[in-house]
């Protein structure tokens, strides 16, 4: 029947054949595949198209009192580029091999959580339940490079008020041990580039502030900081999300010719480019201040500018930590329905890269990330991405438990309470 296994991973493997990916995503493909779900599961469905081309697939199951705050589970349809020929099996061909393991770009992150919202909907229908609650389930593009065309437009419309949310999940990682990984703040991304000028000279002379020797001074502060940061992860003095990683990704400088660079010559322009992830915790404007004075200062010809730079408070001044503790009747729920599917939850942590949670929780809606992959290496973003079938199965099922037991929540006290100020955090 339509809950047989092997159908059911048909399904995920469909979504995974698609070629969504950047560059160029092919959203039409994972529009027509996800609508088409949707009608077979009996939701109502909405295509948003904010920018042109960049579909946003809003699925919605409507309650007994659809007044009530709603919920929404949110994924992105867009994965990040794979180097095909580092592969063992074809990113885009979704192999399974012997031992259950499904290959492809979007295994993990997260064309998983996706559909295994749909399976979990599906087997709920099915099962004659009957919400209390409304539903959203949202198909988000362009996560991978900012969200700007999706996310960030769907949070700013009036369609998103509207829709009065009351707690929203999102992706989390994948956990290596056998309990399940749960987030509920995350690192804010401030990606940079930092310019040196100077003087151009001849390649043998030894003088002062050439912009290659200006962004060298640079590089070596930055690494020192880094190391700093780095060390307290390696001592266990702090989690990965709670220091600031700042990574080069790239090095631009040279006179370049056809036939390859000019040695002799030493340039009058020199660039590099930083990952830089905060911390909730840190001091935002110490840290500006530490990029401004010390590793892009004027003194030395220096200039910065942020390619991505996020704030680190909502639009109520909050910190952007959704509360995880008895405060929060969503975070109860959510503990104990992952253990009634027989999951272990984590201690909540802070999710070391970026998801559109952030502009969830800047409009002051609680937002856990989340997905449910144990004994899973994390393989996000790396070659050979791949997801077991027996943790997708397990995870459809531990959705089962959420959804019911979010759609079915009825707390009166709670409803008084206006939806920004539960958001909290
Ligand atoms: N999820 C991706 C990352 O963390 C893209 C986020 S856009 C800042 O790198
Ligand atoms: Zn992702
Ligand atoms: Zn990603």
């Amino acid at each position: 029947g339509d809950g047989g296994e092997e159908i059911v991973l048909e399904r995920f493997r469909e979504y995974l054949r698609l070629a969504s990916v950047h560059p160029t995503p092919d959203y039409a493909a994972t529009t027509r595949l996800l609508l088409a779900q949707a009608s077979s599961i009996g939701l109502q469905s909405r295509v948003l198209e904010y920018v042109e081309g960049k579909p946003l697939l809003l699925f919605t199951w409507t309650g007994r009192d659809p007044h009530l705050p709603s919920v929404l589970l949110n994924s992105h349809t867009d994965v990040v580029p794979a180097e095909q020929p580092k592969w063992v099996h074809s990113p885009f061909a979704a192999h399974m091999d012997d031992a259950g393991n499904i290959f492809a770009r979007g295994s993990q992150d997260m064309k998983c959580v996706g559909m295994q919202y749909l399976e979990a909907l599906r087997v709920l229908k099915a099962s004659g339940f009957q919400p209390l609650r409304s539903l959203h389930v949202s198909f988000v593009p362009d996560e991978e490079i900012g969200g700007h065309d999706g996310m960030e437009k769907f949070v700013a419309s009036p369609l998103f008020v509207e829709l009065n949310l009351g707690i929203v999940l999102d992706e989390g990682l994948a956990s290596p041990a056998s309990h399940y990984r749960v987030f509920n703040a995350e690192r804010s991304p401030w990606w940079f580039i930092i310019k040196a000028t100077g003087s151009p000279g001849h390649g043998s002379k030894l003088f002062d502030n050439s912009a290659m020797e200006n962004l060298m001074i640079s590089l070596e502060s930055i690494r020192r900081y880094r190391k700093a940061q780095f060390d307290l992860v390696k001592a266990g003095l702090a989690a990965e999300g709670e220091v600031v990683s700042v990574n080069p990704v790239y090095l631009k400088a040279g006179t370049s010719t056809p036939t390859g660079f000019v040695m002799n010559l030493q340039p009058s322009e020199a660039e590099a480019g930083f990952d830089m992830r905060v911390s909730p915790f840190t001091d935002p404007s110490g840290l500006e201040d530490r990029l401004r004075t010390e590793w892009a200062p004027a003194s030395r010809n220096m200039t910065y500018q942020f390619k991505q730079k996020e704030p680190l408070s909502s639009k109520h001044g909050l910190p952007l930590i959704t509360k995880a503790d008895e405060s929060n009747p969503w975070w109860m729920l959510l503990q104990e329905a992952i253990s009634e599917a027989g999951g272990e939850l984590g201690k909540p942590e802070i999710f070391p890269a970026a998801t559109d949670c952030r502009y969830i929780r800047a409009q002051g809606i609680p937002a856990f990330g989340f997905s449910p992959m144990a004994n899973t290496p994390i393989l996000l973003h790396d070659h050979n991405e791949f997801l077991n079938k027996e943790e997708y199965l397990k995870g459809i099922q531990v959705y089962v438990h959420i959804i019911k037991s979010f759609l079915s929540f009825d707390n009166n006290e709670h409803e008084a309470v206006d939806v920004n100020s539960r958001a909290e955090l």
